[in-house]
């Protein structure tokens, strides 16, 4: 459903990756590792128009260049890193606001039917109507997440989801995108800091190494030999209860 061919990212003549070669499986939780600064945020905003693309992106088999942002943003949404802080709406406003590209004049009680089961899913109803720069990074991040569901997408985008979440809110970010890709079928690209979070909720991997990206499934090529590749740190793969994680060595 999305595939790069020959794609080189740059900003302006910086060229920051070149010669990606991938597909992204449909409905498929697809997580993206490496090292700081190695590109991964990069290689999303080939999504959003923020880099320069050479190369094809085909989304659905249409070249994404060829796409009006409207229509894009009915198959993709995208959850950034960072929170531009701007104007204070209210954390029900900003939810609603992922349907702008469904709404034509003014939201519908559809459009406000469905923020409101986004707000109940992420735990948001305390604050629903407290300014969104009024809250907590962590709660700011559930606010974005909520927003970029709402819009209701085939794709949905995430940069470092989990960041600022502390352990429960990260187990319940990763368990409703782990439902609506069992129930909707909807495909999750995300790139993550923890290998463990990637281990246990993503079904395909892309990890960055030196000069390359390897791609597979997430329980083959999460491993300490990749680990040690792309972030130079030794692991060790243990097992509790049938469930592997990784223990990472000083
Ligand atoms: N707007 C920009 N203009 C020029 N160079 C940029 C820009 N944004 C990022 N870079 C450079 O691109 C490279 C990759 O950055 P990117 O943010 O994609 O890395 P990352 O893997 O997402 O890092 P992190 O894990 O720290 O978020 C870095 O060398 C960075 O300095």
């Amino acid at each position: 459903m999305i595939t790069f061919e020959n794609v080189s990212l740059s900003y302006g003549k910086k060229e920051i990756l070149n010669n990606l070669n991938f597909s992204i499986t449909k409905g498929k939780i697809t997580s993206i590792l490496g090292p700081n600064g190695c590109g991964k945020t990069t290689l999303l905003s080939s999504f959003q128009g923020n880099v320069d693309i050479k190369g094809k992106i085909y989304i659905n088999g249409i070249d994404i260049k060829k796409y009006k942002f409207k229509d894009l943003a009915k198959i993709i949404s995208f959850v950034p890193q960072t929170y531009p802080i701007s104007f204070p709406y209210l954390v029900k406003d900003m939810i609603l606001s992922g349907r702008t590209a469904h709404i034509k004049n003014i939201p519908t009680r559809k459009d406000e039917d469905i923020a409101k089961q986004y707000i109940n899913m992420l735990n948001l109803s305390d604050i629903e109507n407290v300014p969104y720069t009024q809250i907590s990074g962590g709660q700011r991040q559930l606010v974005f997440i909520a927003r970029a569901l709402c819009q209701e997408t085939d794709i949905i985008i995430l940069d470092e989801p989990t960041s600022y979440l502390d352990i429960k809110n990260q187990i319940l970010v990763m368990s409703i995108i782990k439902k609506l890709q069992k129930k909707l079928n909807k495909t999750f690209i995300m790139t993550l800091h923890d290998p463990n979070l990637a281990l246990s909720y993503s079904d395909e991997a892309l990890m960055f190494q030196e000069q390359t990206i390897i791609k597979g499934i997430s329980k083959e090529i999460i491993n300490p030999l990749n680990i040690k590749k792309s972030y130079g740190i030794n692991a060790q793969k243990i097992e509790i209860d049938k469930i592997t994680f990784l223990y990472y060595k000083p």
